[in-house]
């Protein structure tokens, strides 16, 4: 389209966009602008650019040492994924106060309750398997935006301190339980549109085996205490390679090394919200979420 035919035509829009009158609040509800399909907005490189990533069809896992920084940097993904009307987010907290001010966006919400987390668990891989019969019937791979035309939506389960699950309360049996219906979401529920997020304080190998940790596409790694915690986190040899999250700063509070699928770690500083701009954010997701379901 040559220059001035191009101007014509943008401004012909434009002008059409202005005369429109605008849409009634409760007759033409204004999507709310995020989608779980976009990418999410987790913070700038060490050049200030901004980093982000899709977590549609993807696992992330977040982990280093307490007080490093996992809380604020899980909340850019929840606030994303609350904001997204088209995700269901199940939210596992089992200190209460971490994913608590997202309580009000959540489809489900676990608390310190480890029965509750393995019957939570549980309808998701119901729920999953329902999907896998789905597609093969329809022949077909994987969920698509076009399946939320069909009530089929992302479901994204957040899992805070998932080593309080699986290797602090309960009984040994009630952990297993437990481990063993995340590692099969994590492992099977990716083309089914079941995103498990998961962090922890506790980078070790009890609690981030090696079998487990190679099923998250994201890995994040905040400051750990040895070069071999964050290999834990990022993958045997990073280390050796320059790439670890021993050498952050204690003080760099927020900055973490975080490797995508088939790239190198990079060393990225998480984008801060405040408990206020949470509450604020959380309220606004409800109220669209509430709107979207009425
Ligand atoms: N991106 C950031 N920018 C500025 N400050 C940050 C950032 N990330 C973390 N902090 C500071 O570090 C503190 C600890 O962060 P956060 O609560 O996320 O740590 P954590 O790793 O989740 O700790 P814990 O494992 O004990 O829950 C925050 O209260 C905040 O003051």
């Amino acid at each position: 389209m040559s220059e001035p035919v191009r101007l014509r035509s943008l401004l012909r829009d434009w002008i059409s966009v202005v005369r429109s009158p605008a849409p009634a609040y409760n007759e033409a509800p204004a999507p709310s602008g995020l989608s779980i399909w976009d990418p999410i907005h987790l913070g700038v490189d060490e050049y200030g650019r901004p980093v982000r990533v899709t977590l549609a069809y993807r696992n992330a896992l977040l982990a280093g040492e307490p007080g490093a920084g996992k809380s604020v940097g899980l909340n850019c993904i929840v606030g994303h994924a609350a904001l997204a009307t088209d995700c269901g987010l199940w939210l596992f907290d089992g200190k209460l106060v971490e994913l608590g001010l997202w309580r009000t966006c959540a489809e489900r919400f676990v608390g310190p309750d480890l029965d509750d987390a393995i019957q939570a668990l549980g309808d998701l891989q119901t729920e999953m398997d329902r999907r896998y019969d789905l597609l093969d019937t329809e022949r077909r791979r994987k969920i698509t935006p076009d399946d939320a035309a069909h009530g089929v939506a992302p479901v994204v389960v957040v899992l805070d301190e998932v080593a309080y699950y699986s290797a602090t309360v309960g009984t040994k049996s009630q952990r297993e339980s437990f481990s063993v219906a995340v590692r099969d979401l994590v492992a099977r529920g990716r083309a089914a549109g079941i995103i498990v997020v998961a962090a922890t304080q506790r980078p070790s190998s009890d609690i981030i085996p090696t079998s487990l940790r190679d099923l998250f596409g994201y890995r994040w790694a905040f400051r750990c205490t040895t070069d071999s915690s964050s290999d834990i986190v990022l993958g045997a040899g990073w280390a050796t390679r320059g790439h670890t999250a021993a050498a952050i700063a204690p003080e760099d509070k927020g900055v973490g090394l975080l490797l995508a699928e088939g790239g190198e770690p990079r060393r990225i500083k998480s984008a801060y919200l405040s408990d206020e701009q949470v509450y604020a954010l959380a309220d606004h997701a409800a109220a669209l979420r509430a709107r979207d379901a009425a």
